[in-house]
């Protein structure tokens, strides 16, 4: 029989908004929350094979049993009983420690194939489930499509929100990460740094705002730079970090990036990562 390759693709998120409403007993903190998928993805490769295995040749991914995916299948395995004979190809497009959910998307994407691939026939709201034991942010791409997140990040709500998708928005991302506990972990002490917008900005279809911004731009200056520059920029109409950082949208009148880029290559990092990616 040939081998087969099985190609499923696993899509990065922002966060239009992240209110956090305070912190819990457990640690984590309760969040009030709009995502959205993007056209942004990694691929997943899945081959047949006589064990499970993974690979990923992305520096700083790594391919152990830490990895999401990793955690995905051992936990389908144990809930189902039927072990995953499956190699796995991990191709990244998402930058990790970025706020765009990469490694989530993976470990979700890998228990939405696997439960296809092994005929378990598990409702979207029992792989929700299953997700939510590896990570926050997981249940919410189990469903990959715009949802209101409550609790921390478990209590996922799709909304009806046609207007989002195909809205554009330029990606920036500075060459380091965030570290997500750290960045929660330093929210109720945070102060606002002088100069530099917080509150909500209202675009057409809606309000964005993002409670991390306090406590990542305190650590991060150049992030609380980046997003002064932007909105300083006449063709960005609002700017603001996703999720815990440290991507930076911006939002464009035109839809267009133009000569955008290469003047924030020029004005704050010329090895700025960024992407013109569209809400799905
Ligand atoms: C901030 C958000 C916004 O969507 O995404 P990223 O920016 O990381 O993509 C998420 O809340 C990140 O979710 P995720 O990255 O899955 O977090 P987890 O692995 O579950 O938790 C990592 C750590 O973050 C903190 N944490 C996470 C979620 C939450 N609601 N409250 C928290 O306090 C806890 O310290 C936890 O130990
Ligand atoms: N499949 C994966 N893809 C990316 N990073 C992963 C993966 N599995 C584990 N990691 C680890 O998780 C960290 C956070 O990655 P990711 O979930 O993409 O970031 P974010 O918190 O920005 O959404 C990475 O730095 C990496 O060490």
């Amino acid at each position: 029989m040939p081998n087969h390759e099985l190609h499923w693709l696993a899509p990065a998120k922002v966060n239009l908004s992240l209110k956090i409403l305070g912190k819990r007993s457990d640690g984590f903190h309760d969040l009030e929350s709009l995502m959205v998928p993007l056209d942004l993805a990694d691929r997943l490769i899945f081959t047949s094979s006589e064990h499970y295995s993974l690979c990923c040749d992305t520096s700083g991914v790594p391919v152990d049993e830490t990895n999401l995916v990793t955690k995905a299948v051992r936990l389908f395995q144990d809930r189902s009983g039927k072990e995953c004979r499956w190699k796995v190809s991990l191709e990244k497009e998402v930058p990790h420690g970025a706020g765009l959910g990469g490694g989530s998307s993976d470990a979700a994407t890998a228990l939405l194939a696997l439960n296809e691939l092994e005929g378990s026939g598990l409702a979207p709201d029992a792989l929700a489930e299953m997700g939510a034991e590896i990570g926050s942010d997981v249940p919410f791409f189990i469903y990959q499509q715009a949802c209101l997140i409550g609790g921390r990040g478990e209590i996922v709500t799709p909304v009806d929100r046609p207007e989002l998708s195909g809205q554009k928005i330029l990606l920036l991302k500075p060459a380091f990460g965030v570290d997500t506990p750290d960045a929660y972990n330093r929210w109720k002490g945070a102060s606002p740094l002088p100069g530099v917008g917080y509150a909500p900005q209202q675009l057409p279809w809606g309000e964005i705002v993002n409670d991390l911004e306090l406590p990542v731009f305190e650590k991060f200056r150049f992030l609380a730079e980046m997003k002064v520059w932007l909105l300083e920029q006449a063709e960005v109409d609002a700017a603001m970090m996703s999720g815990s950082g440290s991507t930076m949208m911006a939002f464009l009148s035109s839809g267009q990036a133009g000569s955008l880029l290469d003047r924030a290559r020029k004005c704050l990092d010329p090895t700025l990562w960024s992407a013109m990616v569209t809400i799905r």
